[in-house]
């Protein structure tokens, strides 16, 4: 990110910018600096232009979140340099004509990070900075609390490109918002917009623009500055050990269903138009 961008960010939050670290600096999708005062991680996604979770973007993710374990952060806030958008989602690219085993891999990629992410130890929160499709709302779903900016959209579109969705996606969004709403939700394939979003659930907060959304996951992460980390994340993992668990369990055979489904013909029809749609739309 250039000085002018962490500037901004920083600046506008009375953090200077000597009080924080850069964490990686060979991440290639990622910034990550740490406040070296109260140890909160700032993870922002820097890829070019929608931040498409390529294997690139998810690997480094799951590498930011094993080395965050171990340097003991004292909490994460997960974000976007993009003022439009936080996550398009997978990578359609990955989805459509895919070879089984390049499309397993990168499955059980994004897998792995899901449970890395939901099961952290640390606090962890999603300042969305704006849209925040599919495998964006599933990252902001592993989040513990979620900000988004208004006038932002959210949901899953699986039904809508015939994607039937595993089931680990489907338990986290009814932990998240409820079963019924989320059966709802997933079947319709509906996206929602923020104060839709707000009032189901599914966001916690609603921000101005990307500061006022670092503002609130900050005032967030504050509340726990008194509890004890340990404990914390005790109770947080033994709330979240069902979905973990059923993950670890299933996960292999939720892998290969799901893989047979997104080769068959019909589905990548679907695939290959829904991808059309988005190339050919007319842009706000
Ligand atoms: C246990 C079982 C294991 C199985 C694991 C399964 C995991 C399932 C996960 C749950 C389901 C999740 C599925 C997905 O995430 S699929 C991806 C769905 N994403 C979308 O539908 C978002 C599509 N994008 C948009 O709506 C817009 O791009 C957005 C609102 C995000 C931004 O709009 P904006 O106008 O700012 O930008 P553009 O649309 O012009 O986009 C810029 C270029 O980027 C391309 N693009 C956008 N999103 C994607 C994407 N997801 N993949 C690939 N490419 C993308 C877009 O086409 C533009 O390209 P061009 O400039 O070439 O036109």
């Amino acid at each position: 990110m250039s000085t002018y961008k962490y500037a901004t960010l920083f600046l506008a939050r009375n953090i200077s910018v000597n009080q924080t670290r850069t964490f990686f600096s060979n991440l290639k999708c990622l910034d990550v600096t740490i406040n070296r005062e109260n140890g909160v991680a700032y993870v922002l996604m820097k890829h070019p232009p929608v931040n498409t979770l390529n294997m690139q973007l998810i690997s480094e993710l799951s590498l930011t979140l094993s080395n965050l374990e171990k340097s003991k952060c004292q909490g994460m806030i997960l974000s976007s340099i993009f003022d439009k958008v936080f996550c398009s989602g997978l990578d359609l690219n990955e989805l459509l004509k895919p070879k089984p085993e390049r499309v397993k891999g990168y499955f059980s990629t994004f897998q792995e990070l899901v449970i890395q992410l939901y099961g952290s130890s640390f606090p962890t929160v999603a300042a969305m900075t704006g849209h925040s499709p599919a495998g964006g709302c599933v990252l902001g779903m592993c989040c513990e609390y979620r900000v988004m900016k208004k006038n932002s959209q959210i949901g899953i579109p699986g039904s809508r490109m015939g994607i039937a969705l595993p089931r680990y996606i489907v338990n986290l969004m009814s932990s998240t918002i409820g079963l019924r709403n989320a059966e709802l939700m997933l079947t319709k394939g509906k996206i929602l917009n923020t104060d839709e979003a707000l009032k189901v659930g599914l966001i916690d907060e609603i921000a101005n623009d990307r500061t006022d959304a670092i503002r609130k996951a900050e005032d967030f992460l504050k509340e726990y500055e008194m509890i004890a980390p340990l404990a914390r994340g005790i109770t947080k993992r033994i709330i979240r050990r069902s979905i973990i668990e059923d993950v670890k369990m299933n996960g292999a055979a939720d892998l290969e269903n799901f893989v047979s489904v997104i080769m068959l013909p019909e589905v990548q029809e679907k695939l290959d138009m829904y991808m059309y749609n988005l190339k050919n739309r007319k842009r706000d």
